[in-house]
Parts: C-alpha cells; sequence; structure tokens
C-alpha cells in the first residue's frame, strides 16, 4: 500500500476491497443456505453472513490500521479468520486522488470507522438479495468524511453474471463507482422502511404528500436510490436505525451533494464517545432537494418525539 497516501485515502481505498471480500462472504453463505438466523432483541436479526462479513472486515482493517477504533453492529468479533478472509490490498484509484487540505494531515487516534457488514438482513433473510449492502464508514472527529457502499446482488434481478459493486464517497472530493443522477422534477418519491414501519414513522409519510412511496430494506440501499435519481427523499421517522447505518451513506450522499440529518435537521456524530442509536429518525434528500422543506412539513408531535 502506498504509505504516502493520507491516511483519509488509504483507509477508503482498503474498505474498498474489504467490503468487496464481505459481499462473497454474504453470497456464500446464501448459496451455501445455512443462514443461522439469531433475533438480537425484537425484529432485529442477524445472520451467518453478518456475522462473518464483520469478522472479514475487522480483521482485514485491524491488521492494516491497528491504532484505529472500529465499531461493528455485531459487536466484538473473533479476528482469527480463514487466510482467504483477510484482505491485504486496496484500491489503487483512490490511493492518487489528491486529498482535501484539511484532511491531509489526519492521524489513527481521530478515526472511527463504522462498520454495518450485512445492512438490510431482515430483507436478506427474505431473498429480496438487491436490498442488502455492506456499509463502511469513516469518520474523522465528529464527522462522517468517507463512506463505502458495496452492493453484492446488483445485476441479480437483471441476471448479471457477474454480480456486485462499491461505490464511494469523500467529502471534499466526490464520489465514483457509479453515475450519479438526480431525480426527476415536479415529483415526490420518498423511500422509506418495509420492515421496522410504526405509527409515527407513518404519520410522517402520510403529512409529506408523496406521489410515491418506495418501501424498500436498507438504509444504504435507499440512500443508493437518491444518488440514483430514483427517489427524493428517505424518510425513517421513528428510532431504530444506528451511527453504523448512516455513517458511510451520509459520507457519500453529502459528497454528491445531498444531505443526511435527524428529523430536526442536525447531523449525527461519530466520534468513538457518541451514542450508537439514531434516536431522532433519519432524513436525507438527494442533491438538489430542499432538505428544509421536509423538517418543515415533518408534524411538530412527531418531531417532538424524536428527540
Ligand atoms: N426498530 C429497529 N430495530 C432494529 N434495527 C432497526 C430498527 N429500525 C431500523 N433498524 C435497522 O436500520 C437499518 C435500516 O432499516 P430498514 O431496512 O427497516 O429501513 C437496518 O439495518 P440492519 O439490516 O443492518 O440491521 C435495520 O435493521
Ligand atoms: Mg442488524
Ligand atoms: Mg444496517
Ligand atoms: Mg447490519
Amino acid at each position: 500500500m502506498a504509505q504516502s497516501s493520507p491516511l483519509i485515502l488509504r483507509l477508503v481505498a482498503f474498505s474498498i476491497n474489504a467490503a468487496n471480500r464481505a459481499g462473497k462472504i454474504i453470497r456464500d453463505v446464501w448459496s451455501q443456505g445455512e443462514l443461522g438466523i439469531v433475533d438480537k432483541g425484537k425484529n432485529d436479526l442477524q445472520t451467518e453472513a453478518d456475522r462473518s462479513a464483520q469478522r472479514c472486515i475487522i480483521a482485514s482493517l485491524l491488521r492494516q490500521f491497528p491504532n484505529i477504533t472500529i465499531i461493528g453492529e455485531e459487536g466484538s468479533s473473533n479476528c482469527e479468520v480463514p487466510s482467504d478472509w483477510l484482505v491485504t490490498e486496496s484500491d489503487p484509484s483512490v490511493l492518487q486522488l489528491n486529498c482535501p487540505k484539511e484532511f491531509e494531515s489526519v492521524t489513527d487516534k481521530e478515526v472511527v470507522v463504522w462498520v454495518d457488514p450485512l445492512d438490510g438482513t431482515s430483507e436478506y433473510t427474505q431473498g429480496l438479495l438487491e436490498h442488502v449492502t455492506v456499509l463502511v464508514g469513516i469518520a474523522v472527529g465528529s464527522q462522517a468524511v468517507g463512506g463505502i457502499i458495496h452492493q453484492p446482488y446488483y445485476g441479480y434481478a437483471s441476471g448479471a453474471e457477474s454480480l456486485g459493486r462499491t461505490l464511494w464517497g469523500i467529502k471534499g472530493i466526490g464520489v465514483g463507482g457509479f453515475t450519479p443522477s438526480i431525480p426527476p422534477a415536479n415529483q415526490r418519491i420518498i423511500a422509506t422502511t418495509r420492515s421496522h414501519s410504526n405509527a409515527l414513522a407513518e404519520q410522517a409519510i402520510e403529512a409529506l404528500k408523496a406521489d410515491k412511496v418506495l418501501c424498500v430494506g436498507g438504509a444504504g440501499h435507499k440512500v443508493l436510490l437518491l444518488m440514483e435519481g430514483k427517489a427524493h427523499a428517505y424518510v425513517f421517522a421513528r428510532d431504530g436505525c444506528k451511527r453504523w447505518d448512516t455513517c458511510a451513506p451520509e459520507a457519500v450522499l453529502e459528497a454528491m451533494g445531498g444531505r443526511l440529518t435527524d428529523m430536526r435537521g442536525n447531523q449525527y456524530a461519530y466520534d468513538h464517545n457518541t451514542y450508537h442509536a439514531n434516536k431522532g429518525g433519519v432524513l436525507a434528500t438527494a442533491k438538489g432537494e430542499d432538505h428544509d422543506w421536509y423538517i418543515r412539513n415533518i408534524p411538530e408531535n412527531v418531531r417532538e418525539s424524536l428527540k
């Protein structure tokens, strides 16, 4: 790995390959058919794919970057992994990028990596495989700066021979791995949960008077819809999402010019001392959308309940 590249570029470049490797593990677990489903709480599923993908990503990252803080959804993991799970290479094109001045001298101590090894677990167990993503978010201080969204089953529905794609973004640089697009004018398409709704979340969707509501799985997948021009906003007006769900999506979306906040317009903090729960809900809007319009039109009682 080019040691001369700034840490933030090395982390994104390496995490692209780690997320790809985790995506292959997710496909292998699915095709072997033994999902090993556990409910961690209430409607909070974990499978062998979540566990193994997390071990792959964290073991690989820790070998390359032993002094950074890593927080993974599936808790502390055994880092003794099969040797073919250990990633050692980085994406060469990201290492060559020009790093924004403000991130040039970021050190290990300032970095937190938030890992969601499989986002959209509920949909994965139901065979809605294109909703699944692998999320690696890189925070500097409290800010989400870099993100990787790997979609292991991209191309599955169209019968593509080679599956998967990896999107990345770095604030101040931009995005890669896909063709950014903005959603159509004069329409409002809202993406929301299909497996974790409640009365509050429904009330918010109702109030926004969408032309179309897309109920789909995964925080990564919903933000992907915003970045490909298929939805204008992602609205999740309840608790339940966590920092590992939003760190990577926030960084990639904002690197492209969109926004991700809680339902009151506040950004989440991603430093190592922060809470994990996104108690204020999730409101993300595509590039060019009026984020504040959505905040103004969320009923006051909903915003008040999500403090
Ligand atoms: N009430 C809840 N309990 C547990 N996890 C929740 C939740 N609400 C949302 N999430 C998590 O937030 C992510 C996006 O949710 P959704 O797909 O419903 O929009 C999913 O991440 P994971 O699949 O990584 O757990 C989901 O499990
Ligand atoms: Mg989960
Ligand atoms: Mg998730
Ligand atoms: Mg997950």
